[in-house]
C-alpha cells in the first residue's frame, strides 16, 4: 500500500478544458490550491514564481505546456506547426535555467513532432498529448526505481537529513530524495527525518516538513545553521538530496546550501546521496562549472516572509537559486538504472546506456 501523500498528482493536464493543473506550491502548507491555466504566459509564470517546481515536474508542466501551446495552433501545415511549436517551446525554455529536465522534456516534445512530420495537424496534435502522458507517466516509474535503490542503502531506524523539496509534489510522483522515505515508511523502516527549512524559499519548511508530516513520517524541521549540529550528536546516519542537474563527472547541482551539507557530512563522515532521474542527468554538460545558475530576486531574502524588511533599505544582495556540489564529496548518485559510484564519469556513462533519453 502507498502512502497517499506520496502519490499526490502536482501536475496534470484536463485537455477538455485545454488546461494544465498545477498543485500551487507557492501557498503550502497553509493552503491546498490547483490553479487551473490556459495560457503560456501563466504558464511561464507559475513555472518562474515557482508554483510548480522540481526538475522533474518543471519537465513535465513545459512538456504540458508546449502542447497545450501548440494545440491552440491554427496551422495547416506541418510547417507552420513546427514554427508555432518552436515558439511555444523557446518562451517555456526561458522560464529558469538550471533545471535540465525543463529543456530535457522541450527537446523530447521537439523529438517527436519531427518524427511525426509526414501525419496531418490533428494527429501530430494528438501524437504530443501522447508523448507529455508519457513522460509523466514514465517519471512516476522512474521516481519509484531510484526510491527502491535509495532504499537498498538505508537501514531501519535511520536518522536521515534533507535539504529543500525532493518530495512527490517535486516529480510525477513519490519524488526523488524522498522516494526511499515513502517506500520505507510502507516497509516498516521507520525512519526519523530532518528537514532543512531551505532559505530563503523555506521549500524543506513549507514543503518536505508538510509532505512527510502528512505521511505520517516523524521529521523534524530545523533551520540550515543546525544541519551541523544534528550531524555531530549522531542524528543523522545519512543525507538524501534531489537535484537539478548533474554533470558528466558527477557534479550536481542541487538547492543552495546542498554544497555546505554535504562538505558537512564530509567532515562527519556521513554518506551524502544525490537522488537523480537521468533526465536529470547531463553528459553534454563536462562538469559543474559548465552549469547556469539562476539568479533570483532580491526580495526573496529581503521582504518575502516578513511583515518588514529584514535587511536594511537598499543593501546589495546575492541570491544564486543553486549551488553545485562537487563530485568528490557525493558518496553515490542513485539513477532509476541503479546506483552510480566514484568514477562517476565512467558509473554515469554506462548506467545511461540501459536508458533511452
Ligand atoms: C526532484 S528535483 C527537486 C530539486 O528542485 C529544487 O529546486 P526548486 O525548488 O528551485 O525547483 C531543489 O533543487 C530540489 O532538490
Amino acid at each position: 500500500m502507498t502512502n497517499p501523500v506520496a502519490v499526490i498528482q502536482s501536475v496534470r493536464l484536463d485537455d477538455e478544458k485545454d488546461a494544465l493543473i498545477l498543485l500551487d506550491q507557492t501557498v503550502l502548507p497553509n493552503r491546498k490550491e490547483y490553479l487551473e491555466l490556459k495560457e503560456l504566459k501563466d504558464i511561464w509564470d507559475a513555472i518562474y514564481h515557482l508554483k510548480v517546481r522540481g526538475a522533474p515536474a518543471i519537465g513535465i508542466a513545459a512538456a504540458y505546456g508546449v502542447y497545450l501551446g501548440t494545440k491552440q495552433s491554427v496551422a495547416s501545415t506541418y510547417e507552420e506547426l513546427l514554427e508555432d511549436f518552436k515558439k511555444a517551446k523557446e518562451y517555456l525554455a526561458s522560464s529558469r535555467p538550471t533545471a535540465v529536465n525543463l529543456f530535457w522534456a522541450l527537446n523530447r516534445m521537439e523529438g517527436r513532432l519531427h518524427q511525426e512530420a509526414d501525419k496531418s495537424v490533428t494527429e501530430i496534435k494528438t501524437a504530443l498529448k501522447e508523448e507529455a502522458e508519457l513522460i509523466r507517466a514514465e517519471d512516476e516509474k522512474v521516481c519509484e526505481a531510484i526510491g527502491e535503490y535509495a532504499l537498498s542503502l538505508l537501514k531501519p531506524g535511520m536518522g536521515l537529513l534533507t535539504h529543500c523539496n525532493a518530495g512527490t509534489i517535486a516529480t510525477a510522483k513519490y519524488g526523488t530524495a524522498l522516494a526511499p522515505i515513502y517506500l520505507g515508511q510502507v516497509q516498516g523502516y521507520d525512519f526519523t527525518v530532518f528537514a532543512d527549512e531551505t532559505r530563503p524559499l523555506l521549500q524543506g519548511a513549507r514543503l518536505t516538513a508538510w509532505e512527510l508530516k502528512e505521511a505520517g513520517v516523524d521529521v523534524t524541521l530545523i533551520c540550515d545553521n543546525m544541519a551541523s549540529i544534528v550531524m555531530k550528536e549522531g542524528k543523522v546516519q545519512a543525507v538524501l538530496v534531489g537535484c537539478d542537474r548533474v554533470a558528466a563527472n558527477g557534479d550536481a547541482a542541487n538547492k543552495i546550501g546542498t554544497s555546505g551539507v554535504a562538505i558537512l557530512a564530509k567532515h562527519y563522515n556521513i554518506p551524502f546521496y544525490v537522488c537523480a532521474p537521468f533526465s536529470t542527468v547531463d553528459l553534454d554538460c563536462h562538469t559543474g562549472a559548465d552549469i547556469h545558475i539562476e539568479l533570483r530576486p532580491s526580495e526573496e531574502i529581503t521582504t518575502k516572509w516578513y511583515s518588514e524588511s529584514m535587511a536594511p533599505e537598499g543593501v546589495k544582495t546575492y541570491n544564486p537559486a543553486f549551488d553545485v556540489t562537487d563530485h568528490e564529496l557525493i558518496t553515490a548518485i542513485v539513477t532509476e538504472n541503479g546506483i552510480a559510484y566514484p568514477p562517476f564519469s565512467d558509473s554515469l556513462a554506462r548506467l545511461s546506456k540501459a536508458t533511452k533519453k
